[in-house]
């Protein structure tokens, strides 16, 4: 099923909890699932620290996982589902990836066709020597 979805899902937020280093773990072993199979700029990825209002367990730091982050090239944030924190945030974060993703997809494939387009019509094209 991890595979599935991996190989098919269009964004990836993959979640640890701050109060667990295993979770965290377990997490960049995920991405580097992902960085392997697919092409890391055509997906949206968000590292997403989750139980941020436990601090008293506390045993991933935020600058840590901001700087996995940063080595993973994907976006980071840390969420509190009992306190309503940034919930909202990450899903907002990927739908702008998507739109990111999308827009420039768009743009690629209308450069092709334009390129197509003009190597058709190469005759009219003047070349200076
Ligand atoms: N302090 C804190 N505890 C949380 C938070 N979110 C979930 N929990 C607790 O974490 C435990 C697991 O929460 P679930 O919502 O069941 O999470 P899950 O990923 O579905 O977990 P499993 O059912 O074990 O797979 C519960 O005891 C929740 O009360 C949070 O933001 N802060």
């Amino acid at each position: 099923m991890l595979n599935r979805y991996i190989s098919f899902a269009d964004a990836f937020v993959i979640c640890y909890s701050i109060s667990s280093r295993k979770s965290f773990e377990r997490a960049f072993e995920l991405f580097q699932l992902v960085g392997q199979r697919r092409n890391v700029s055509q997906i949206a990825r968000v590292l997403v620290g989750c139980k941020c209002d436990a601090s008293a367990f506390r045993e991933v730091s935020a600058s840590e996982a901001n700087s996995l982050s940063a080595q993973l090239q994907c976006s980071f944030a840390e969420t509190s589902s009992l306190e309503n924190l940034n919930i909202f945030d990450v899903f907002d974060e990927c739908v702008s990836q998507l739109n990111y993703i999308r827009i420039l997809r768009r743009s690629n494939e209308d450069q092709e066709e334009w390129y197509r387009n003009s190597s058709k019509n190469a005759s009219n094209w003047c070349c200076f020597l």
